[in-house]
């Protein structure tokens, strides 16, 4: 057999039906649900008498609209009541498994599937997200799904699949200490940009991405969709295979010894052509910081704001200029003197148990600046913040001034009540600075969670490396 990329062992295994016409059909393995994007599904599937076909494939919980607050008093906001009990009303209805508000193992959905061994590497994985591309990391072939979709995939177990090209991103090397996978993918988008992964299904390789834990490999493949990839992956290795024994959906017993058996050929053979190959060398990594309104729009930290005036391209010019006006930022500013107004650590990007240690570690024994309005460190799950508490980082935080809260999406996204109030400035350790996207006028900036904690504790962006070793 002709040497296959990862990519293309996992898309071969899943066409049930090549039609003369249009994309494959391939089967979907893992359905991943939430409150924002199911409920017109199963409204249709309702309205057709449909039943779902494989109930024991979808695992749900509500993320995007739930408070980070007190759960006692419930949700307030009328829409985002209703949206979170139609979620619970309807996985009742259709025997879907829940984690309900005041299940522990609740939270973003891309940091729960994984947490419960729910994503297993060699399948095909679905929600109705972009950040679906996460559970790549895993060797699952995993990507985001519009309602219209949810409701098929629901009913039919199947999908309609536009081909993707295999795209690698070879990163050797070792990282520098204190730069971390979300530095890292932040580069890569630097510098191809956010369409330079459309129409690819980006596997990231090479011995950086070897030597990243399994969380910091989330990080990465969470973030192909900013790339422009549907799907980010990362090879079956043992660290796969240990972060996976013994979680609550991983196959047990003789069905997990062949199930490793299988994993293991989950890499893309010797020789495999891919139609795109970047290579990147860790060493040059340095911590990122975003100054504008596309994640493309970054800057080591020690670089300034580009000026637009320098850039030949005139879309891209007029794209800058609008970003700075956005921002309220000037060309030549060094990225260090940025002051955020508030800090947020959260979001499927970067809200797992090492990102909360990481931003721990700079906050320990220190304080957030008095210029800080608001600080919050989110964990990514119920379990995950169990295991926080559990190591006492609780009280790190909340020790240097931050505030502790309930997980879900939170202000990664204006869905929910933690937002930034027009103007307001935020350090943020998830994934997109739109326009708005943390709330309508905010401003955000992405680093990593090393990063935000130093902002932080400073006032304005430094060099965590410098600063805080
Ligand atoms: C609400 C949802 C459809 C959206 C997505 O698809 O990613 C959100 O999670 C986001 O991060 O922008
Ligand atoms: S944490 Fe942010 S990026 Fe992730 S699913 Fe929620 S809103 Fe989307």
């Amino acid at each position: 057999m002709a040497a296959a990329t990862l990519f293309e062992k996992l898309w071969q295994r899943h066409v049930v039906h090549e039609p003369e016409a249009g994309p494959p059909l391939l089967y979907m393995d893992r359905h991943l649900v939430y409150e924002v994007t199911s409920p017109q599904a199963f409204e249709g599937l309702r309205m057709g008498k449909r039943r779902l076909w494989r109930p024991q494939t979808v695992l749900a919980t509500a993320d995007h609209n739930v408070p980070t607050t007190s759960r006692s008093v419930g949700i307030i906001d009328p829409l985002s009541r209703i949206q979170v009990e139609q979620l619970s009303r309807n996985c009742k209805e259709f025997g879907v498994t829940e984690f309900g508000l005041s299940d522990p193992r609740q939270g973003i959905i891309h940091v729960v599937g994984p947490e419960q061994g729910a994503t297993l590497p060699g399948m095909t994985v679905v929600a109705g997200d972009s950040h679906t591309s996460t559970h790549g990391a895993f060797a699952a072939l995993a990507f985001g799904v519009g309602t219209s979709e949810v409701e098929h995939v629901l009913a039919t177990q199947c999908l309609s699949v536009n081909p993707m090209k295999p795209m690698l991103v070879r990163i050797e090397g070792a990282l520098a200490p204190g730069v971390t996978a979300k530095d890292l993918i932040l580069d890569v988008i630097g510098r191809i940009g956010t369409a330079g992964g459309t129409g690819y299904a980006i596997e990231f390789g090479g011995g950086a991405v070897r030597a990243l834990s399994m969380e910091g490999r989330m990080t990465l493949c969470n973030m192909a969709i900013e790339a422009g990839a549907r799907v980010g992956l990362v090879a079956v290795d043992q660290k796969t295979i240990d972060y996976l024994k013994g979680r609550p959906y991983a196959p047990r017993g003789e069905r997990w010894e062949q199930a490793v058996a299988y994993w293991r050929t989950l890499v893309s053979d010797e020789g495999a052509h891919f139609d795109r190959t970047l290579e990147i060398d860790a060493a040059l990594v340095q911590p990122m910081v975003t100054w504008g309104t596309s994640p493309e729009m970054v800057q080591p930290i020690g670089g300034q704001v580009p000026d637009p005036a320098r850039e030949p391209d005139p879309v891209k010019r007029s794209g800058m200029a609008n970003a700075l006006a956005y921002m309220a930022i000037e060309p030549g500013m060094p990225i260090k003197a940025i002051q955020p107004d508030k800090v947020f650590i959260g979001s499927c990007t970067n809200a797992r148990i090492e990102d909360l240690r990481a931003a721990a570690a700079v906050l320990k024994g220190r304080h957030i600046a008095p210029t800080i309005k608001l600080a919050l460190a989110v964990p990514g799950s119920g379990l995950v913040k169990a295991q926080a508490e559990a190591e006492g980082l609780d009280r790190v935080f909340t020790d240097a001034g931050f505030e502790w809260r309930e997980p879900g999406c939170s202000m990664c996204l204006g869905m929910n009540e933690d937002r930034l109030a027009p103007g307001e400035r935020c350090a943020s350790t998830s994934n997109r600075n739109f326009e708005g996207r943390q709330g309508a006028g905010g401003r955000s900036h992405l680093v990593s969670p090393a990063m935000a904690a130093a902002a932080a504790v400073a006032g304005h962006f430094v060099d965590v490396r410098k600063e805080f070793s």
